[in-house]
């Protein structure tokens, strides 16, 4: 095998989807690598998501391949997407009273035998992985009674224990407190060092980008936008005040900043909004 092909976990060939006959996105080509951020942008309704849930298998594409770890097929099972990629969605819906911790647990299926209990083992890491986030009071509270953002914690703690080398997330922090917020990054940081998984996350915030590259961690960016997927490059490459400004209408600063020890610090400071006329591909 070809060390480019070892490396790529996703890949997506010439893919479109669209919802009837309203096309979302067309002739798609990008390849997601072992250890690195994807970072996809874009404006609200862009289709981040269906792309996201295309990858996933949630939606079947109507042109074109996705392959998962060099295989290519018109579609892989749940089970082998789960063992593959852990999703932390957007939105959830909560039907069922589950503990937190039957909910955590819910992330060690993929590795659980048909109509099997999950083992003490998994037990153990759904405690662990709570303790780590400094949430085991919430062990036994109903899953549907919590905030958003403890919710969110929790889809985000459940996709951790499902140890796949992809994790995929959709608006990760979206409801989390600063310090939450920054305890997430961190894990993953942490977990894209030491285990080499991969990220791929759809966001508003493009700061997150700068915060893994600012963390020396390899990142990809891309913007979405007008039916098309458009791979930028580095974030200090894609995200300019330029491209910025055609991308997203606004105004911004990107600052560098020294820290003594710690070497360059980019971030995104947004100023104002401009004329819609702007020219909107980057
Ligand atoms: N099930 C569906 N049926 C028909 N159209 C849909 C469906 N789901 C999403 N859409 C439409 O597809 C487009 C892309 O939606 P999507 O949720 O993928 O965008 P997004 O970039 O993730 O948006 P946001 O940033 O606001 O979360 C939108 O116009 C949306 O209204």
């Amino acid at each position: 095998m070809a060390a480019d092909q070892a490396l790529t976990l996703i890949e997506m060939k010439n893919a479109a989807f669209s919802f009837g006959r309203i096309p979302v996105f067309r002739q798609v080509n990008l390849k997601i690598a072992r250890g690195e951020v994807f970072c996809l942008l874009g404006p609200n309704g862009c289709g981040k998501t269906t792309l996201i849930d295309c990858m996933l298998g949630i939606h079947t594409l109507n042109k074109g391949r996705l392959c998962l770890m060099g295989q290519s097929r018109p579609r892989h099972s749940p089970k082998e997407t789960a063992r593959v990629m852990a999703y932390v969605p957007q939105k959830h819906d909560r039907h069922f009273s589950f503990s937190v911790l039957d909910l955590l647990l819910l992330g060690r299926t993929p590795y659980t035998a048909f109509y099997a209990s999950p083992g003490k083992p998994d037990i153990e890491k759904a405690k662990k992985i709570l303790e780590l986030f400094g949430l085991s009071h919430l062990m036994h509270r109903d899953y549907t009674r919590l905030s958003g953002g403890e919710t969110q914690l929790v889809m985000i703690m459940r996709a951790l224990i499902q140890e796949t080398p992809v994790i995929v997330m959709d608006e990760p922090t979206s409801h989390l407190d600063f310090r939450y917020e920054l305890i997430v990054l961190e894990t993953l940081a942490r977990l894209i060092r030491e285990r080499r998984i991969t990220l791929v996350m759809a966001t508003h915030f493009p700061n997150h980008a700068f915060y893994f590259e600012n963390a020396g961690i390899p990142v990809n960016v891309a913007f979405m936008g007008n039916q098309s997927v458009k791979p930028s490059g580095t974030p200090s490459r894609a995200l300019t005040q330029e491209n910025l400004a055609r991308f997203y209408h606004i105004e911004t600063l990107v600052m560098t900043h020294t820290l003594p020890g710690k070497g360059p610090i980019k971030q995104i400071i947004p100023i104002k909004t401009l004329d819609l006329e702007t020219d909107g591909s980057a």
